[in-house]
């Protein structure tokens, strides 16, 4: 049971002015080379932040200390965020599913039966990201589940791949085509009539977020569920490899290849939609999944033009909003994540301002509170979302972080907020484009804005805590496994790391208002995200709740 109860913390007095928590998305601290844009970038915050003794260290951001199954596992937004918010070591979604799989549970539940009805007179499709990335999927999982469901009973099976190039190298898309092709091979083998049916980049292609351009999740659809598209191919190796090399992004990249369409010798689809199939989108991180779940579920549907709403049966490989209750139907059931820092808040009446861009508002909201997509106590708490710029990012580096500190000065100034809570996107927006120039400017923006909102923090007499959810920027380029030497290609250049990192994240408090005594213990070498919560409540001047992981600070 968690105990609610806030105690004033013994020698932490409140805070006279607000806190201000800042995250700085993909912001890592990793080797100082001139394929570290945090390190080339001009950042006179983030410099005067490390130099104060006791007020600076770095914290882990990926694998097991943030409930990823291993530490080969990066951090990501999903998981950096849910350790933040809920101050606790959660199994993650990717974690769970590796175990249902093992034990075979996974077959057991209701969300099993209910595709499985569809096995023997309809066809199963599996929609989702096809990378090893382990950010949103892994293709060993979706292997499991198209052996799983080729075991039991599935007559006609319909994969429909989203390209990654995001988490894992660009390129690596064919690599993962014709592994999945092999797989479905095999199982043909066994007289199961298996194909790839349609896909596209995941940037292009159905896996938008937080309602940032429906237009994304249309195209998807219309590949995936009416089997149209601009481009026809007769196998998903061709397809991608052509439009690698012909597509109509610039630059082309597994990221925003166009959607496709695979078709038969007859130039059909071999694979749209139909009443009566079942679909399950093998993606276990939510957010890039919830608006095509609600494609597929939700009969009133006003988004887009479905032009034909098939009556499918639908599960998710988890739910994604437990919420909504989104999809009704999943096969693993998510992490349970009590007892989160906006709770413990909320029930003790602190007040909280929450805000960030669209391409990262979900993260300081629904992430943080884990995975919950409304508000604890409305009367207590404001969410505000800046709407993020429809282009690639790498054109416009700045993004929207002018607005965000202009939103964040205001709820600092205005009085009404116990907490403020910015997440900047720039340095993983940015960085997942694998431009190096523009991830320069893009780091160089956010110190800027974090400069300004920290020094009005210091003249309302507050404290401040920045940190970050996991590493991107701070390294650029694919490296040699064994030397770290940067890889290069034939005509010499660098290759680009798209990917987020394994570095650790930089931790800083500070503020007019944070008494002189305040600074780090020494005796937490191995901290990570989810010690941040209970450091966060010793800054608003209570004792850390007993079920988080404990606060770094000493006082
Ligand atoms: O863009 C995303 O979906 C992921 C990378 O796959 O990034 P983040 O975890 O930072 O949101
Ligand atoms: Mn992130
Ligand atoms: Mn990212």
């Amino acid at each position: 049971m968690v105990d609610f109860t806030l105690k004033p913390h013994p020698t932490i007095p409140k805070p006279e002015g607000p806190l201000l928590v800042c995250i700085m998305d993909g912001w890592g601290v990793n080797v100082e080379d001139e394929y570290n844009a945090v390190h080339v970038a001009e950042t006179p915050t983030y410099d005067a932040a490390r130099k104060v003794p006791g007020r600076f260290r770095s914290i882990l951001a990926h694998g097991t200390a943030v409930g990823l199954p291993s530490d080969a596992d990066m951090g990501n937004s999903e998981v950096g965020h849910n350790a933040l918010g809920a101050g606790q070591v959660i199994d993650q979604g990717a974690s769970l599913v590796d175990k249902a799989l093992a034990s075979g549970s996974i077959y057991e539940g209701e969300g099993w039966a209910h595709i499985s009805e569809a096995f023997a007179e309809n066809t199963l499709h599996l929609i989702g990201l096809l990378s090893d990335g382990g950010v949103h999927s892994r293709t060993d999982q979706l292997f499991a589940l198209v052996r799983g469901a080729a075991d039991r009973g599935a007559k006609r099976i319909r994969v429909h791949v989203l390209t990654d190039g995001r988490d894992v190298p660009d390129g690596s898309s064919v690599g993962f085509a014709k592994e999945l092709e092999a797989v479905l091979a095999e199982v043909r083998g066994r007289g199961v009539d298996a194909l790839i049916a349609s896909g596209g980049g995941r940037m292009c292609v159905t896996m938008d977020r937080y309602e940032a351009d429906w237009e994304i999740v249309r195209r998807g659809w219309a590949a995936h569920v009416l089997g149209e598209a601009p481009h026809t191919f007769p196998d998903a190796v061709t397809a991608i490899t052509t439009l690698r090399a012909e597509g109509s992004a610039d630059p082309v990249s597994d990221q925003w290849l166009d959607p496709f369409v695979i078709v038969g010798a007859d130039g059909e689809a071999v694979g749209p939609v139909r009443d009566g199939d079942a679909v399950a989108v093998f993606n276990f991180r939510a957010d890039r999944v919830c608006q095509i779940s609600k494609a597929f579920e939700y009969e009133e549907f006003a988004a887009f033009d479905r032009v034909r709403w098939p009556r499918t049966r639908f599960v998710g490989l988890m739910q994604y909003d437990g919420d909504l209750k989104l999809p009704a139907r999943f096969l693993v059931p998510p992490p349970a994540i009590s007892g989160v820092s906006g709770e413990v808040l909320a029930r003790n009446g602190l007040r909280t301002f929450a805000c960030s861009e669209t391409q990262k508002y979900g993260h300081v909201t629904f992430f943080w509170n884990g995975n919950r997509s409304g508000y604890f106590d409305e009367a207590l708490e404001t969410y505000v979302e800046v709407p993020s710029d429809r282009v690639p990012f790498n054109q416009l580096p700045l993004m929207k972080a002018r607005e965000i500190c202009e939103a964040g000065k205001e709820a600092l100034r205005s009085g009404r907020y116990d907490t403020v809570r910015i997440n900047f996107a720039n340095p993983d927006m940015v960085g997942h484009t694998g431009d190096l120039a523009a991830t320069v400017e893009a780091c160089a923006c956010v110190d800027a804005a974090v400069g300004e909102l920290l020094a009005l923090t210091d003249e309302l007499g507050g404290r401040w805590l920045l940190t970050s959810d996991h590493g991107n920027a701070d390294d650029m380029v694919q490296r040699h496994k064994k030397t770290l030497a940067p890889l290069r290609d034939e005509a010499g250049q660098t290759v680009a790391l798209t990917s987020h990192t394994l570095a650790p994240v930089p931790l800083a408090v500070g503020g007019a208002g944070l008494p002189e005594g305040v600074a780090f213990r020494e005796d937490q070498p191995k901290a990570g995200l989810a010690n941040v919560a209970a450091t966060i409540f010793n800054l608003l001047g209570y004792e850390a709740p007993g079920h988080m992981e404990p606060s770094l600070l000493k006082a």
